[in-house]
């Protein structure tokens, strides 16, 4: 086999780039000497423009599940636009507004009497926060919450951008808009107007000084124009990343949002976020094998939700129709998951005289926005209007039950007065069985050795049907790795409890065989949780879910030691 050589010294060399695999190098050390001249040439995609899509990115050569396509730091990070939850304006954790701990200039709340977190983050805004005035910020006015607005200050980060870095702020402005969807007259318009614009104009841009200690401008550009602008940036652009203790946090990357969206995207990203560092750096890995010239894609929206509600989540926030493969197809790849029941009596024939036909209610044309339902069984049609008031009517009382803490009976008789107006697959039918199954085994009542053989079957077989779905909507386990895992340690949950059920019946119930079979395939969906979860980031959920996955996978080994369950050669 031939020896690659390292492209710095020509010596045998053990690395290759792990992003283009086109280049290798005798150690690390060489890898790093070389970066600035290979970076040039390393990326494995190119940037393409067309009228539909604008700047998306193609791939410029095949690329096999697990390459790394981008990785990037922020251009800027900070607290949501329309949110206005207190977040310590340097390591981003919650705080309150009626915080204690100040910062000791501007005074806007942090965590606590020392933050771990760089205090040159905060440093640039601080000055600018600061204008609001001492003297102005009494006791009682520290309090008010219209004091503080938190959506306000990633738009004022980006601001400071112009002097700080102008390289990161024509990036920056590079970036789409749609201001043309967000002009005077809309909702969106009005709420930066009020919550942004006017807020920093008032309380801080206006009383800048013209110029700073060294004679420079200090924001050129704080116009109106130019921060509604930046907020348009940020709501088409913006990447949402939720941090371990809860907070949410937007950034800006000037690859990653190239991305063209696709309800099957063919890429996972994650962010590294480790307390203390707060780099922020993203990686976008392929999730399935892209040949060269294919789109790279990734998904604004929810995987879970149905094509009617996604569509007018994308149209609402980023301003097109998304026509993939799942929005063209009225079952959306057999899932059924917007899937409605049919309450149609049709004669269908002289049997079923009077009887419901059974069929399920789809979209005609799932692309069009005011689409007519159609029966896939008897000729009753839909108004669109209807089937979007029924599903938001259900929306509400699912929200409100699942908000109550419920009990597995709640949950159990929703399911079955929901089945008479929905598929079994619906998206909020798999939102109530997903909360089911994780009830099943651990609410008070019915803890897992509490749990019947039915209870422990039922609980099996909505992990089964649930991951069906999970599988096809999500084949690389990009967005719903967290979802699959918790269905395959639950189910591996139940089926361990009922193989140990009949294991332990005198005489045993099971025949050495079924026993082996029984508990490989527990132990395997446990293995198939940890292959999911492993890529997530470090002190994400995904990687709280792998320690517990990780537990109950030794626990399985230790029984099947214990029990002699010896797997044949
Ligand atoms: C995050 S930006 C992506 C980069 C953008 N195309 C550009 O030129 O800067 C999101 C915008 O790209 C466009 N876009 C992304 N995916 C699309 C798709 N599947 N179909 C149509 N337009 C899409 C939409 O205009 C959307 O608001």
């Amino acid at each position: 086999m031939p020896v690659d050589t390292c492209k710095v010294c020509s010596s045998p060399a053990a690395h290759r780039c792990s992003a283009c695999k086109q280049v290798s190098y005798c150690s690390k050390q060489h890898q790093k000497q070389d970066w600035k001249n290979h970076k040039i040439s390393c990326s494995p995609f190119e940037v393409c423009t067309s009228p539909e899509l604008g700047k998306y990115l193609v791939a410029s050569r095949d690329l096999s599940p697990g390459d790394i396509i981008i990785s990037e730091g922020p251009l800027i990070v900070g607290p949501k636009l329309h949110s206005e939850d207190p977040l310590c304006l340097l390591c981003h954790v919650p705080t309150r507004y009626d915080s204690e701990y100040r910062c000791p200039k501007c005074l806007w709340p942090c965590c606590g009497p020392s933050c771990p977190a760089d205090p040159k983050v905060h440093a640039p805004e601080c000055s600018i926060l600061s204008l609001q005035g001492k003297q102005n910020l009494t006791a009682a006015a520290r309090k008010d919450v219209s004091v503080y607005h938190y959506d306000a200050v990633t738009p004022l980060r980006c601001l400071l951008l112009q002097r700080r870095n102008p390289r990161k702020w024509d990036q920056l402005l590079q970036m789409e808009a749609h201001l043309r969807h967000r002009g005077p007259g809309t909702d969106t318009y009005r709420e930066i107007r009020d919550r942004v614009v006017r807020y920093l104009q008032e309380n801080y841009l206006q009383k800048l000084p013209t110029v700073g200690k060294e004679g420079e401008t200090v924001v050129q550009d704080c116009s109106e124009n130019t921060l509604h602008r930046i907020c348009g940036i940020l709501d088409v652009n913006g990447l949402d990343i939720r941090l371990a203790l809860g907070s949410e946090v937007v950034a800006l990357y000037p690859t990653v949002c190239l991305m063209e969206h696709n309800c099957l995207p063919n890429t996972r990203y994650s962010v590294e976020i480790c307390p203390g560092d707060r780099q922020y750096r993203v990686s976008v890995k392929a999730t399935r094998h892209i040949q060269k010239g294919e789109h790279i894609s990734t998904m604004y929206t929810h995987a879970l939700w149905g094509t009617q509600a996604r569509m007018e989540h994308l149209a609402a926030t980023k301003y097109f129709t998304c026509r993939c493969k799942r929005c063209a197809d009225p079952t959306e790849l057999g899932t059924y998951i917007s899937g409605i029941r049919c309450l149609g009596t049709h004669i269908l024939t002289p049997d079923t005289d009077g009887a419901s036909c059974g069929g399920t209610q789809l979209p005609i044309s799932p692309l069009e926005e005011n689409s007519d339902w159609r029966c896939d069984r008897c000729p009753v049609l839909l108004a669109s209007s209807d089937v979007t008031d029924l599903v938001s009517r259900i929306g509400e009382e699912v929200d409100n039950i699942q908000a109550g803490c419920p009990t597995v009976k709640q949950l159990e008789e929703l399911v079955s007065k929901l089945s008479t107006f929905l598929h079994p697959h619906h998206y909020h039918m798999y939102s109530i069985k997903h909360s089911l199954v994780q009830l099943y085994g651990h609410q008070h009542g019915y803890q897992i050795n509490q749990l019947s053989d039915q209870q422990l079957q039922r609980k099996a077989d909505m992990c089964r049907e649930l991951l069906a779905v999970t599988d096809i909507l999500d084949p690389g386990a990009s967005r719903l790795a967290l979802y699959s895992s918790v269905l395959l340690h639950e189910l591996h949950s139940a089926e361990f409890h009922l193989l140990r059920r009949a294991f332990e019946k005198n005489p045993p119930a099971l025949s050495a065989e079924e026993t082996t079979r029984r508990a490989l395939e527990a132990k395997g969906f446990l293995l198939r949780a940890t292959e999911i979860l492993e890529p997530e980031p470090q002190f994400s959920s995904g990687r709280k879910m792998l320690e517990v996955v990780g537990k109950a996978l030794s626990e399985c080994e230790a029984w099947m030691k214990d029990k002699r369950v010896t797997v044949p050669t």
